[in-house]
């Protein structure tokens, strides 16, 4: 199994390019469900989520090209089989996405139940419950959700308990194709949401509020394929901000979305980093200094993102002055903080807070991570940890980070990926 090495690092410096979002990656692919015609989707990252995502629209019987330079063509012409396996979904939560599609376009869908994992429970009754309000009958039996519609799904008035990504992005495409208007209240706002709603506007979809927290869907009775750009990805772009910024050096991000990203710059203001923005690029200088303790509070878009939590605890836990970051989002995203104490990080968890006491450097151990931004937060540990520190299960990065080995080095990161 893969591992990396890293060494502490002089301050990064120069260019890194911005990969297309998985987060809006894995909803679009599975938007290709939709479509009648071929459906070409530009800039998807090379991740291993969107090989599962690949994999499970194949397993449909679509048929699905990749290429090396971020493009994805979609054909459902050959698409005959409804259900997405346990073997499929256990690797990739994201796989609930395929279920409105699945039932808005055929009628029928059986889908793994996702389960927990390592950050929380993460439970899917709003995904289903919207669908039953739009006239689907869902049984959940022998570990899969059987979701079947005589007809058409119907527009329905539904109202969201709990600000939810995923169950937005499904039931705005289940929505898309359904006989009626849907009204979805207290919808995600986040840039992803917004961008698969962009893409399914190209497509054809009536949808408007687009971006707010109350979507408006006049159902269509076709979609079809269209040509789509994935947008860059805020979280890959944070994480090397957040890195740069440890290190005390200036990097600029390519091909970025700095409005999607304010929440995140304005804290990285605060700990004393200079950002400057353009259209597509945003760069943190440092200026040498080390960065200075922030608070922060996860919350829905446009607050704090909670996929940037982890990495912000190793700024802090490297910064002058003491701080606390409190989740709200998940109730179990905290465990890079064992991992960075073992690497002698002064910090302590209270509840969903971690009360952090910033130390001048840490110190190399080999660590691991359960979830994709804790092991994305060890690697930038890494760089200002005296000796070599291995970060174990890394397929956990790999989920979510293209090339990331390769950005480091071309930072002067001392990365190193071993086989
Ligand atoms: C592939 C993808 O885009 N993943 C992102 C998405 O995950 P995901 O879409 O799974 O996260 P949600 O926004 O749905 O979860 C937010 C909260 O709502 C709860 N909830 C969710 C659905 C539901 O039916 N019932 C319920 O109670 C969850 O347990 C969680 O506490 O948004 C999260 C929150 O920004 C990010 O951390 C993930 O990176
Ligand atoms: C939690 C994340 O992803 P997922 O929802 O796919 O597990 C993430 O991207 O940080």
């Amino acid at each position: 199994m893969d591992k990396l090495t890293i060494q502490a690092s002089a301050p990064l410096a120069g260019n890194v390019v911005i990969s297309g979002a998985k987060n809006a990656a894995l909803p679009i692919l599975m938007a290709g469900v939709l479509a009648e015609t071929d459906f070409f989707v530009s800039n998807v990252p090379e991740l291993r989520d969107v090989k599962t995502s690949c994999k499970l629209l194949q397993c449909l019987g679509a048929e699905v090209t990749h290429n090396e330079d971020g493009q994805v063509r979609i054909s459902t012409k050959n698409l005959d089989h409804f259900c997405a396996p346990y073997e499929l979904v256990k690797t990739m939560r994201a796989s609930i996405l395929i279920l409105g599609p699945l039932l808005a376009r055929y009628g029928t869908a059986d889908v793994s139940l996702p389960g927990g994992c390592a950050i929380g429970a993460r439970p899917v009754n709003l995904h289903l419950h919207g669908l039953e309000l739009m006239g689907a009958k869902i049984d959940v039996e022998d570990g899969y959700i059987k979701a079947r519609v005589d007809g058409r799904l119907k527009g329905a008035h539904i109202f969201m308990d709990t600000v939810s990504v995923g169950a937005t992005e499904n039931l705005l495409m289940a929505a898309s194709l359904a006989d009626g208007e849907t009204v979805i209240e207290n919808a995600a706002r986040e840039p992803e949401v917004t961008d698969l709603a962009n893409c399914l506007v190209t497509m054809g979809a009536k949808i408007s509020g687009i971006g707010t927290a109350k979507l408006v869907i006049e159902g269509v009775e076709k979609l079809s394929g269209c040509e789509y750009r994935v947008m860059p990805d805020r979280i890959e772009t944070g994480t090397f901000l957040v890195a740069a910024a440890i290190t005390r050096g200036r990097i600029r991000c390519l091909d970025a979305d700095p409005a999607s990203l304010e929440s995140v710059t304005v804290k990285l203001e605060e700990a004393g980093a200079q950002i400057t923005k353009g259209k597509d690029w945003i760069e943190l200088d440092m200026h040498g200094r080390r960065p200075k303790a922030v608070n922060i509070r996860t919350a829905v878009y446009p607050g704090f993102p909670t996929d940037m939590q982890a990495q912000f605890c190793v700024m802090n836990a490297l910064a002058e002055g003491s701080s606390t970051i409190t989740e709200t989002i998940f109730e179990n995203r905290f465990m890079h903080v064992p991992e960075l104490i073992r690497m002698g990080a002064s910090m302590e968890l209270e509840g969903h807070t971690c009360i952090i006491h910033g130390i001048e450097s840490l110190k190399a151990a080999p660590v691991m991570a359960t979830d994709l931004r804790a092991s994305a937060s060890l690697v930038i540990a890494g760089l200002m940890a005296e000796g070599t520190t291995l970060v174990d299960r890394i397929y956990h990065l790999d989920r979510g980070y293209e090339h990331i080995e390769d950005k480091f080095k071309k930072l002067g990161g001392e990365v190193v990926r071993v086989k």
